[in-house]
């Protein structure tokens, strides 16, 4: 297993199959690969199937576990289910959709191998939800959730990004995954530092304060650390909801339980999605070649708060001088309609929150449960 200076192993590779999408969300990060293109046609770059597969299988050979399939809107790749069916036995599949080809192609995905999703909503809205994702396709969003959870991509989780325009849709939300029928919700904090917008930031403390007040249980899970809230149940009966808050923004606990790479559509390693100045070429994209990629890229990365970012006297972050002539194997992914003098992690990576580090809402103890696997 590899694993790198800061004693993190290697567990996990997120794989942008493709930077197209259907969507134009207002928020969008793109994971780090700046803006997405429309549902165009592939470009040349784009990774082939063999490729893709190549890589999982060598990151599997270092003891990568799971997989996640993500974009831009990764089921625009019509070869997504043979990739799922190529991915080695043992390494965990799921993949992050904005749900909108599921009622056609969840059963498929199923099929294939493809264990878990994970789908994006906003809001419940279909005018708050068109304005969100500029599209009009709320309804085949509900549907492709329903056509998820009929094919057994269990748990469903639902992906909503907590910021200005939704935190009001967050009771609504939990409400609407607290029968446990087979959805989870995960809250994730609006991440402002490559999509720009600092102002659309709410304080992520008062979520976890709401729904600390609302469970009858509160967990963490290894991965991130990240604060699990069980709504009318428990992690040992099975019932009841449950709510997770992703909140990376300025969170040294988050960078320092992080165990993923990720790979671009393009052919290239990205040892952290904020960063754009430690992209690492494929190469040829030969086995030597991404084995190579892989033991550079994690040999090299490095918790973004706390360490590639540090706070200054005045609690703001900055960026370590250690880092600054960091430079990667292509130019930076840009995001073109980014607000003029927003703030960028290549360029100032100080964040809104400043030094607010995002303390969590108390929990049991700190340890995952042994009765529930860590997804
Ligand atoms: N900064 C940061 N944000 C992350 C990281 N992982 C996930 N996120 C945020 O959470 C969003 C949703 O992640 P998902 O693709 O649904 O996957 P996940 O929640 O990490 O994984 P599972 O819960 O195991 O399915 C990402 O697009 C990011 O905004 C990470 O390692 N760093
Ligand atoms: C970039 S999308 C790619 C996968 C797919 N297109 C989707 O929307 O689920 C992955 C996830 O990132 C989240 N996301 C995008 N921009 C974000 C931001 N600025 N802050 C927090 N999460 C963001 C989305 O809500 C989505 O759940
Ligand atoms: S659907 Fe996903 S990739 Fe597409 S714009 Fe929205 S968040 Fe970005
Ligand atoms: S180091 Fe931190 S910011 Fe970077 S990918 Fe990991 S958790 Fe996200």
């Amino acid at each position: 297993m590899l694993e790198d200076d800061f004693g993190r192993e290697l567990t996990g590779l997120r794989v942008s199959l493709t930077d197209r999408c259907n969507f134009d969300c207002v928020y969008c990060h793109n994971e780090g690969l700046g803006d997405t293109r429309g549902p165009m046609a592939p470009s040349e770059e784009e990774l082939s199937t063999d490729e893709v597969v190549r890589v999982i299988e060598v990151a599997a050979d270092h003891g990568v576990e799971a997989v996640k399939f993500t974009g831009g809107e990764p089921m625009l790749r019509t070869d997504l289910g043979e990739i799922v069916r190529r991915t080695p036995a043992g390494v965990e599949t799921s993949m992050t959709t904005n749900g909108t080809f599921l009622p056609d192609r969840a059963a498929e995905l199923a099929d294939a191998g493809l264990e878990r999703v994970n789908v994006s909503q906003d809001a419940l809205d279909p005018e708050d939800f068109a304005t969100l994702t500029q599209s009009g396709a709320y309804d085949q969003v509900l549907s492709g959730v329903e056509a998820a959870l009929d094919a057994g991509l269990a748990p469903v989780k639902l992906n909503m990004v907590v910021f200005e325009h939704t935190a009001g849709y967050v009771p609504e939300m939990v409400e609407h995954v607290a029968d446990g029928d087979g959805l989870r919700l995960q809250l994730i904090e609006y991440m402002p530092e490559l999509a720009g917008r600092p102002e659309w930031a709410i304080d992520i403390d008062r979520v976890h304060d709401w729904l600390a007040e609302q469970a009858t249980e509160v967990t963490a899970r290894e991965m991130h650390d990240r604060t699990r809230y069980w709504i009318d149940g428990t992690p040992d009966d099975g019932d009841g909801g449950l709510v997770e808050v992703v909140d990376p923004v300025g969170n040294t606990d988050f960078c320092e339980n992080c165990h993923r790479v990720r790979v671009t559509h393009d052919g290239y390693l990205k040892g952290c999605l904020n960063r754009n100045d430690d992209l690492r070429s494929l190469g040829d994209r030969s086995r030597e070649a991404i084995e190579a990629a892989l033991r550079d890229t994690v040999a090299e990365r490095v918790p973004y708060y706390g360490e590639y970012l540090i706070e200054d006297d005045n609690g703001e972050w900055v960026r370590n001088p250690a880092y600054e002539g960091s430079k990667g194997d292509r130019a930076p992914y840009e995001y073109e309609n980014d607000a003029p003098g927003s703030e960028r992690a290549d360029d100032q990576p100080a964040t809104e929150k400043g030094g607010e580090d995002a303390s969590h809402a108390a929990t049991d103890g700190g340890e995952s449960t042994g009765s529930v696997p860590d997804n």
